[in-house]
C-alpha cells in the first residue's frame, strides 16, 4: 500500500518552494480534480494575515487567487492557485533582456500601486516574490507574510526610528538598514534593486554569509551608501539611475508618483501587450528583436563570465580558442579578486597600449569562480595577451585605501548626500520637457512641511528622534561638511567633475 502525505484533504505531490517561515507544496484536490498550491507554516499569525491580504486582492488581476484556510497538526495552511516559476536566477540561468526587465518593472509598479492604494506595504520585495502567472503572460506578486498597514483610519503611521530591520538584506532600502520605519518608498527602492538584479544577474554587495546578522546589515549599508553609479548601473540606460534616485528622494509619507516611475520604463517597451516583451514568450518577430538585447550592456563581469563559460562549454574541444572578449573578462575577474574597481581597468586597457606582454593560460582548466583557476599554466592550449599594469594596480590600491579610510566620515557624507540627485532630475526634465508624461513631482531639498521627517535622511542618525534634533544635526553637519569640502578640493587626484558636483552640492545644502 503506498502512503501519500496529506495536508487536510490535499495530497502532496512535491515541494514548490520554501522560505523563512513556510513551505509551499504542489498538491492535488481529489474532489475537484485540480492541482493547487498549499502553503504550510507554523507561524499562524503571519499566515492568517497573509491569507486575509491575498483574499482581499484575489479579485484583482496580477494577484494570487486563494481558496481556503485550514489547520493541521503540522501547522496552519492556505490553498491557492498554482503559479509558474519565480524570477530569482539559478546558477547559469539566462539573464533577462532589458526590455523584459522593463516590462516586469511596469507590471510590478502596477501591483505595488494597488497594494499601496489599499494602505498596505509589502516590506519584502525581491525577485523570488515575482512569479510568472500560469499562462506566463503576467507577473504575480506573492508573499505578504511581512506586510503591514502604513495608514490607519486615513492617517499615515508616524515616522519612527530604531525599528527592526525586515526583509532581505540585498534588496532592503537604505532607510530599512538605518532602522527607520518602512513606508511606500522602501517597497519602491527594493523594487529598483530587484530590477537591477534581474537585468545584471547580480548586485554588487558582498558579505560573508556566516557573520552575525547585525554586522551583515551594517556592511551592506556601507556598500549601498558608497557604491558608485558605475558599479551599480554599469552602462545601463540613465532611466535606471533616475528611478533609484527618485525612490531614494521620497519623503517618508510622500505619495509616490507611480506614473512618473512607469514613464521611465515605458521608454523601452510599449504598454500594449506587454507580455510580448517577456523573454519566455516565443513570438516570431519578438525573436528577432530579442537577439540584440540579449546581452545587456550593463551586465556585470561575473554575469558576462557565466554567459561566456556557458558558451564555451558548448563548443567542442578543437574549436576552443581564446577570444579578446574572453581574455578581457578573465583578466578583469583576476583584478576583481584583488578587490579593484573593474570599470577603471577597462579605461586603462584602452589607453595603456604600450605595456603589452604575453602569457599563456589554460582555459580548459578554468572553473572561473576561484582564484586558483587563474594560475598561469604552461599548456599550449591557448595563448592570451594581457596588459601588464602593475603601476595601475598600485595606483588603484592607493585610491581604494584612501576610500576605505575616508568612508567613516568624509566620503560617506559626500556620497550619501546624493550630490548629483537634483542635477540629474533637472536635466531629465529638461531633456523630456516636451513630453507630458514626464511630470516630476516636486522634490523638496529640505524638511517637508507636513511631514515628520526630511527626505531620505542619510545625514541624520537613528538616534535623532524628533524634528528639532534633526534640524540641529543638519546645521552641525552643514558646517562640518563645508570645512571638509574645502580640504577635499585641494586633493589632486579627485576628478574635476567630482569637485564640480561637490561645489554645487554646497549650494544645495545651504
Ligand atoms: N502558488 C504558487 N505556485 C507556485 N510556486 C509557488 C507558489 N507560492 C509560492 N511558490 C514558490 O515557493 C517559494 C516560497 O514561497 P513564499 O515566498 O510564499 O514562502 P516564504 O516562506 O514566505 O518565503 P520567504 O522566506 O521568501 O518569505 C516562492 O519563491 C515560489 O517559488
Amino acid at each position: 500500500m503506498s502512503y501519500q502525505r496529506k495536508i487536510g484533504k490535499y495530497k502532496i505531490e512535491k515541494l514548490l518552494g520554501h522560505g523563512g517561515y513556510g513551505q509551499v507544496y504542489l498538491s492535488y484536490n481529489d474532489k475537484k480534480q485540480e492541482k493547487v498550491a498549499v502553503k504550510l507554516s507554523q507561524d499562524k499569525k503571519d499566515l492568517i494575515k497573509e491569507y486575509r491580504i491575498l483574499k482581499h486582492f484575489s479579485k484583482l488581476n496580477g494577484f494570487m487567487k486563494v481558496h481556503e484556510y485550514g489547520h493541521t497538526q503540522g501547522g496552519d495552511y492556505f490553498v491557492s492557485e498554482v503559479l509558474g516559476e519565480n524570477l530569482s536566477y539559478n546558477y547559469n540561468d539566462k539573464i533577462l533582456s532589458l526590455e523584459c526587465v522593463c516590462a516586469i518593472g511596469l507590471e510590478l509598479l502596477d501591483r505595488l500601486e494597488k497594494v499601496h492604494e489599499n494602505d498596505i506595504i509589502h516590506r519584502d520585495i525581491k525577485p523570488s516574490q515575482f512569479l510568472r502567472s500560469a499562462n506566463k503572460k503576467s507577473i504575480i506578486l506573492i508573499d505578504f507574510g511581512m506586510s503591514c498597514f502604513f495608514r490607519v483610519n486615513g492617517l499615515h503611521k508616524k515616522f519612527k526610528t530604531r525599528c527592526k530591520r525586515r526583509g532581505t538584506i540585498s534588496y532592503a532600502s537604505i532607510n530599512n538598514h538605518l532602522g527607520f520605519r518602512q513606508s511606500r518608498r522602501d517597497d519602491l527602492e527594493s523594487l529598483c534593486y530587484s530590477l537591477l538584479y534581474l537585468v545584471k544577474g547580480e548586485l554588487p554587495w558582498k558579505f560573508e554569509t556566516d557573520i552575525e546578522s547585525f554586522m551583515k546589515w551594517k556592511i551592506v549599508l556601507n556598500q549601498k551608501i558608497n557604491v558608485t553609479n558605475k558599479e551599480l548601473f554599469g552602462d545601463l540606460p540613465i532611466e535606471f539611475s533616475v528611478l533609484l534616485k527618485y525612490t531614494r528622494t521620497l519623503i517618508y509619507d510622500q505619495n509616490p508618483n507611480y506614473g512618473y516611475m512607469k514613464s521611465l520604463l515605458e521608454k523601452f517597451v510599449d504598454r500594449e501587450n506587454i507580455w510580448h516583451y517577456f523573454d519566455w514568450i516565443e513570438l516570431p518577430d519578438k525573436h528577432k528583436k530579442r537577439k540584440n538585447s540579449q546581452i545587456v550592456e550593463g551586465a556585470t563581469v561575473m554575469t558576462k563570465l557565466k554567459r561566456e563559460k556557458k558558451i564555451f562549454k558548448s563548443r567542442s574541444n578543437k574549436h576552443k580558442k581564446s577570444t579578446k572578449i574572453m581574455f578581457k573578462s578573465r583578466y578583469i575577474v583576476k583584478e576583481k579578486l584583488l578587490g579593484l574597481d573593474v570599470s577603471e581597468i577597462y579605461d586603462y586597457e584602452k589607453s595603456d597600449l604600450n605595456n603589452l606582454s604575453t602569457i599563456k593560460c589554460d582555459y580548459t582548466k578554468g572553473n572561473l569562480d576561484t582564484k586558483r583557476n587563474f594560475e598561469v599554466s604552461d599548456s599550449e592550449d591557448c595563448h592570451i595577451q594581457i596588459y601588464n599594469h602593475k603601476s595601475i594596480i598600485k595606483h588603484d590600491l592607493k585610491h581604494m585605501k584612501y576610500k576605505k579610510k575616508k568612508t567613516t566620515k568624509l566620503y560617506k557624507i559626500l556620497s550619501s548626500s546624493d550630490i548629483g540627485k537634483i542635477e540629474e532630475h533637472e536635466s531629465y526634465i529638461i531633456s523630456n520637457k516636451n513630453s507630458s508624461k514626464y511630470l516630476l513631482p516636486i522634490v523638496p531639498n529640505n524638511l517637508h512641511e507636513n511631514s515628520n521627517e526630511c527626505i531620505t535622511p542619510r545625514l541624520e542618525l537613528p538616534e535623532f528622534k524628533n524634528r528639532e534634533s534633526i534640524f540641529k544635526a543638519r546645521s552641525i553637519f552643514a558646517v562640518e561638511f563645508k570645512n571638509m569640502v574645502e580640504n577635499f578640493l585641494h586633493l589632486d587626484f579627485i576628478r574635476n567633475s567630482k569637485k564640480r558636483k561637490i561645489l554645487n552640492s554646497k549650494k544645495y545644502l545651504s
